[in-house]
């Protein structure tokens, strides 16, 4: 397996983030964590990613414990966080040899590794422009070439559509899911918006820090009675969260 959550909860403040959240990705395995905001999605990120640190419960990566083996844990993860992080003002080619060597990759074998990652992302045309002349879309594919460059077997995109447009939206989702086709590549894949979803989409559902459902797209469906997912998603996220098969709590019984 590529990615196992065990159990994990946590807390801000005054705030419970994550409550118990358990589940298990395959490798190459194209998964949706979908979520209206404040579900929980980034506090997530942040704990595989190790921004965070764990409070409770257990992540491994291809088998590694992210707490006892975090250096390697690291390479096997690429991640696109919500917020661009690109330098507008370098170019394609030097913002990604920037971070290749970040990850100690240098000279002719960084070219190489760069020039593969952008022509994957159908951009190596464009490796000599300014990012800032570049399209929100065509950014987000370099922010992707650049997690890809150290060649992590996940990459995990917080939220990676913020402020495209329909079409720039869609194109990036499918360059996406190819990589897990062609690449056995586990993507997690985090959004609010259900039509990045397939049905046959592997889903997590978090809502309030909860896991809903952990099947597919389809399964939404059925766990609510609707027939479209985006009416599933909006039926099974506008309560407090209700574990299925669980008593409801006070607040949910109301
Ligand atoms: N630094 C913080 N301090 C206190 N509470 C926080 C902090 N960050 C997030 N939260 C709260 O934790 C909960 C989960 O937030 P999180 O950002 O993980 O959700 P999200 O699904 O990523 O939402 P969004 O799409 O809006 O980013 C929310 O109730 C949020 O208000």
């Amino acid at each position: 397996m590529s990615i196992e959550v065990d159990k994990i909860s946590f807390r801000y403040a005054r705030k419970t983030a994550l409550s118990e959240l358990s589940f298990i990705l395959e490798n190459g395995q194209f998964c949706a964590l979908l979520g209206p905001n404040g579900a929980g999605k980034s506090t997530l990120f942040a704990l595989l990613t190790r921004l965070y640190a764990l409070q409770q419960g257990n992540i491994h990566i291809q088998g590694l414990d992210l707490q006892t083996a975090p250096t390697q844990v690291m390479q096997q993860l690429g991640v696109v966080f919500q917020q661009s992080t690109l330098d507008l003002d370098l170019t394609v080619q030097q913002n990604l040899a920037y971070h290749a060597s970040l990850h100690g990759l240098c000279g002719a074998t960084a070219r190489v590794r760069i020039a593969q990652e952008l022509e994957r992302m159908a951009m190596k045309e464009r490796a000599h422009e300014k990012v800032r002349s570049l399209n929100g879309g065509h950014r987000r594919r370099v922010e992707i070439a650049r997690a890809l460059l150290h060649q992590p077997s996940v990459l995990l995109l917080d939220e990676p559509t913020t402020g495209l447009d329909p079409q720039a939206r869609k194109a990036l989702n499918l360059h996406v899911r190819q990589l897990c086709t062609d690449s056995m590549i586990t993507v997690l894949w985090a959004t609010h918006l259900i039509d990045e979803v397939l049905p046959e989409d592997r889903v997590l559902l978090l809502h309030q820090g909860r896991l809903l459902s952990s099947g597919t797209g389809l399964d939404l469906c059925n766990l609510s009675g609707q027939s479209h997912m985006a009416d599933a998603f909006e039926q099974l996220t506008q309560v407090p969260a209700q574990i299925p098969g669980q008593a409801p709590t006070k607040e949910q019984a109301v």
